[in-house]
């Protein structure tokens, strides 16, 4: 596992954003051959998305030839409702860049069979020849998705009952009313991002040191799924400052030591 550690919320965003177009560009991507990009929603990627349409702008990176899979999604939100996801991935991010909306996935929480959904989202990730690289967010109780505490970490794709914890974490973003905050959600599992070539993660502020701690210096454990990662043979855990407040001092050395070696990965080939 690479623990990338930055100052603040800002270079992790460009980081991981930097991380992406080097994968995307060195793939060659072409007609015939699709890079294929889990992506997740939250407060934490949108300096992300911002920077990858910045670079988008710039010429550094198209996504013409580019398929992408969501994580998660609410059930019973509309694709138009302000908080669905669909919603959030056209405003923050597709919207900004070249890619066709055909080849953009999504579980649709509306859909009439939710299990034949979740299948036939697992089935679409096979025939796109799987994901080379997962990015995601974790919540403070380190879910990866919405991989809640107690999932099981070989979890597929499925509907989750949302924690507690999760609805409450969420009510900002429906009028601060966790009443409004959907119960259910669609999800891909643990396994489904461990079975990615690559993984990212990013965390930002002192919310989510605990999950930081739990996922770097403790053993693998369902209660916090992103310690998962650490059986992951290409995992990337990128974050800020903030963080790093519930790590040991000799971690948070040791890994900032290798900061240059991290660097030298965004490099071209
Ligand atoms: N299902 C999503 C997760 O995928 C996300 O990582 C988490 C953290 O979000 P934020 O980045 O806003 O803290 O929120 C939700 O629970």
């Amino acid at each position: 596992m690479r623990l990338v550690i930055l100052d603040d919320a800002e270079q992790v965003g460009d980081w991981a954003a930097r991380l992406i177009i080097k994968k995307i560009n060195s793939f060659k991507p072409n007609p015939s051959k699709y890079f294929v990009l889990g992506l997740p929603t939250g407060g934490t990627p949108l300096k992300m998305y911002e920077a990858l349409i910045r670079y988008h702008k710039a010429g550094k990176v198209s996504f013409k030839y580019v398929k992408t899979f969501n994580m998660d999604e609410y059930v019973g939100l509309p694709f138009d409702h302000p908080e669905s996801y669909h919603h959030y991935m056209y405003e923050n991010f597709f919207k900004g860049i070249d890619i066709d909306p055909l080849n953009t996935h999504i579980l649709d929480g509306c859909a009439p069979d939710l299990e034949e959904e979740c299948r036939k989202f697992e089935q679409n990730i096979l025939d796109a020849g799987g994901i080379h690289l997962f990015v995601g967010g974790i919540g403070p109780d380190g879910h990866m998705a919405f991989n809640e505490p107690g999932s099981s970490l070989r979890s597929r794709t499925r509907v989750k009952s949302l924690a507690y914890d999760t609805i409450q974490a969420n009510a900002r973003f429906f009028n601060n009313d966790a009443s409004q905050v959907p119960k259910e959600a669609l999800t891909v599992g643990v396994g489904t991002i461990m079975d990615a070539k690559e993984v990212m993660i990013l965390v930002t502020g002192s919310a989510k040191a605990f999950a930081l701690h739990q996922a770097i210096e403790c053993g693998i454990n369902h209660m916090w799924t992103v310690s998962m990662l650490q059986e992951h043979a290409a995992a990337y855990i990128v974050c800020d400052a903030d963080a790093t407040l519930e790590l040991k001092v000799k971690t948070v050395k040791y890994f900032k030591s290798l900061l240059e070696v991290h660097h030298k990965l965004l490099e071209l080939e």
